[in-house]
């Protein structure tokens, strides 16, 4: 008889039958076990233990959590709701998809969750930490070490050449000298922009400027990569690209979560989110 697991070996199979381990180890009743079958407590922890370590494979780590946000803004007669009874989680190594109708609040959602916009209500929890009432020296290293951040408007720094914009993250991360120029000498490479390192953003074509942007943003290899819109000025062979970058860097461990017009870009994801009026009203698995 095949084992179902190491334990199977050890002498808790002695009194279970092959249907008795696939109804406890795929329903994970440990209860059932205990009762049915008298194992000691020692084999029920080791047991626990090999369920752990099994989900713990299975990924599932919740990354962001955001518990009914509301953002508002005012007016002089009423109150305008931007996104109302936000609740989102999002694990650790998602491709998450954002789309909907212009003034949705997709961009509003997603500066929230990188903490570029703390004016609103509701429960956000980065890593099991909660933000709310994060002291702000706290919140600014997280958003310096663990967020890279693409722009719609690209917030390229206008005194600053192609190279030395892309490099800015790997200051900020005191990455050496020599890291910090092979890094930005592939990155170039791969976006063809040797021939621009030089120049300055006001030089570049709305594209470039785009491509200069998404440099910068992975250059530092953050933990997650927020895209707003990050395709938008390309050619349709550069926006692949870029998609296909994309889908690399979460393979390797990156959670992307990207705001888009472009239904092509969702199928690179793992998850798609619809948007409408402020609020989710689609959440559809990918995978
Ligand atoms: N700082 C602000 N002050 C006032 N209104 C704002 C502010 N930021 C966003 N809004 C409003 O919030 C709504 C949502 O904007 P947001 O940029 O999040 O939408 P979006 O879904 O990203 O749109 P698009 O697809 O066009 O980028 C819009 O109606 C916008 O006018």
């Amino acid at each position: 008889m095949k084992s179902l697991c190491p334990l199977a070996d050890k002498g808790v199979r002695r009194n279970l039958s092959i249907n008795y381990q696939k109804r406890a180890f795929s329903q994970d009743l440990s209860l059932f076990l205990w009762h049915k079958i008298r194992i000691s407590t020692s084999e029920l922890q080791v047991i626990a233990y090999y369920l752990f370590l099994k989900n713990l494979k299975n990924h599932s780590f919740i990354m962001i959590a955001l518990s009914n946000i509301d953002k508002y803004i005012e007016s002089r007669f009423q109150r305008i709701f931007i996104l109302k009874g936000i609740d989102l989680k999002i694990d650790q190594g998602e491709f998450v998809t954002l789309m909907g109708p212009s003034g949705v609040g997709k961009s509003t959602l997603l500066n929230i969750i990188g903490l570029l916009d703390e004016d609103y209500e509701g429960k956000y929890i980065f890593d099991g930490k909660s933000i709310n009432g994060m002291k702000e020296k706290q919140k600014s290293a997280l958003h310096k070490d663990e967020f890279g951040y693409i722009f719609q408007a690209y917030h390229l720094i206008d005194e600053l050449t192609v190279y030395e914009n892309i490099e800015t993250p790997l200051l900020y991360r005191n990455v050496s000298s020599s890291e910090r120029k092979s890094i930005i000498a592939d990155l170039l490479d791969r976006f063809n922009m040797v021939a621009k390192m030089d120049l300055f953003p006001e030089q570049l074509s709305g594209g470039q400027q785009q491509l200069v942007g998404i440099a910068r943003a992975i250059a530092g290899r953050p933990r997650v990569l927020l895209a707003d819109e990050p395709t938008g000025n390309l050619h349709s062979t550069q926006a692949k690209e870029i998609m296909q970058v994309f889908k690399e860097l979460n393979k390797e461990g990156t959670t992307i979560i990207q705001a888009t017009h472009a239904r092509e870009n969702a199928d690179y994801g793992s998850r798609l989110i619809e948007m409408l009026d402020g609020k989710i009203y689609k959440d559809i698995s990918l995978a």
